[in-house]
């Protein structure tokens, strides 16, 4: 077992660092260390490496097992490039028919696909702070059509991956049917009390991203104290403010992430987004990004339930494009001019270490990614 990082790796994150192997009395987080580290080889019988990759599993209507890969443990895998597809009707219709929006998107989705986009993040409903909210039906009829065309084009997860940008459980659990792939949720289903039993359901990749108080709120709900909570035993401390805003958003995702799986949701299926824009300033956002590191080993353990909550190996998404603090530090009011903020932003996104990054310009943005990519993590 302490030769064996398939073994340990999986084990430290369901068991808090506290943890003390029986046999040899030390941590059994110090064991994997001493195989991160090299001070134990690992058994050469069973792996010739200590390196793993995660896999978060698709649900594809083949017989195969689909999955996305993540290899958490070098940093080694290329950035994943998730474009922004907003199916409102400002974005593509000319005041024609609904057929005409259709074929208009497809156009969109064929050059996205052409321009190595990774994943297609539909969305009907605007979630940018104040923003009105269509109901339900409007939405659905927005966004059905276009991921049923863009399946019937594209009709594997290995063409291209979809997800639905949405916070409403009907239309998350209809654009699954529809052939979307992933669940990509701006509330972490704090919206819609059904939405983890339709992720359960089917089995998705679920984005989690936080915010607070609801899409005319949030702006306000910027202030992060340290809450006391004598359960709750955190292991990354907050000696500063931007280390105390990661705990903060990263104990209020663990509060989702306790609700969802006690419904059924499997660790695997989860992807963490802290929320930029999302009930976050200006320095806050900055924070977010600069400190990604702290939240990506987040972990705590509720002393009264003994449940352990690790954010490691977890993939990460952030999703800057375009938003207001970019906006703000570049001086630039409209939205399209914010593409050389934007691509600054992706860039030290993936420095600091975010696996995936929700973006409008798609072409501009690959060679941002693929920039970052060859100096942060060596791949060309
Ligand atoms: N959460 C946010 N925080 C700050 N600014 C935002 C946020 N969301 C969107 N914006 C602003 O909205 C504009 C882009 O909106 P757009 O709707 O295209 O973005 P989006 O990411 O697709 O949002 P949505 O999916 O909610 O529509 C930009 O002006 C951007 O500054
Ligand atoms: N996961 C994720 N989804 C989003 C995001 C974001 O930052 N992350 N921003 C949006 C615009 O406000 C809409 N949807």
């Amino acid at each position: 077992m302490l030769e064996r990082s398939f073994v340990l790796l999986p084990l430290c994150e369901i068991l808090p660092p506290t943890f003390i192997h029986p046999v040899t009395a030390e941590p059994v987080h110090d064991h994997l260390k001493q195989l991160v580290t090299g001070t134990r080889q690992v058994d050469p019988n069973v792996q010739t490496s200590i390196d793993l990759v995660n896999l978060v599993p698709l649900v594809d209507n083949s017989k195969e097992f689909r999955y996305i890969e993540y290899d958490l443990f070098n940093n080694k895998s290329k950035t994943q490039l998730m474009s922004i597809l907003n199916v409102t009707p400002d974005s593509f219709s000319d005041g024609h028919s609904s057929n005409l929006i259709v074929e208009n998107v497809m156009k969109k989705i064929d050059n996205m696909i052409t321009n190595g986009v990774d994943i297609i993040d539909i969305g009907g409903c605007s979630t940018r702070p104040n923003s009105e909210q269509p109901s339900e039906e409007e939405e659905l009829s927005r966004v059905l059509p276009v991921i049923k065309a863009a399946r019937a084009k594209y009709p594997s997860s290995d063409d291209i991956l979809i997800s639905i940008d949405t916070y409403r459980s009907r239309v998350a659990e209809e654009s699954i049917k529809a052939g979307a792939d992933i669940i990509n949720d701006v509330s972490a289903g704090l919206f819609d009390e059904k939405m983890y039993d339709v992720v359960t359901k089917y089995g998705t990749p679920y984005i989690i991203n936080h915010l607070r108080g609801d899409i005319s709120t949030m702006s306000k709900l910027t202030t992060y104290k340290e809450t006391k909570d004598n359960d709750l035993q955190v292991f990354t401390k907050a000696n500063n403010q931007p280390a105390m805003l990661i705990n903060e958003v990263s104990k209020e995702l663990c509060q989702c992430i306790s609700k969802m799986t006690e419904k059924g949701v499997r660790r695997w299926q989860i992807i963490l987004d802290p929320g930029l824009g999302f009930a976050k300033n200006l320095d806050q956002n900055l924070d977010i990004i600069r400190e990604l590191p702290l939240l990506k080993k987040y972990n705590q353990l509720n002393t009264a339930t003994g449940e352990f909550l690790s954010f490691e190996h977890i993939p990460l998404l952030l999703g800057p494009s375009r938003k207001r603090f970019i906006g703000k530090i570049t001086g630039k009011d409209v939205a399209s001019d914010r593409i050389n903020g934007t691509s600054a932003a992706v860039t030290a996104c993936i420095g600091y270490g975010s696996d995936i990054v929700r973006i409008h310009d798609y072409k501009e943005m690959k060679d941002a990614c693929l920039m970052a990519d060859a100096i942060y993590k060596g791949i060309r």
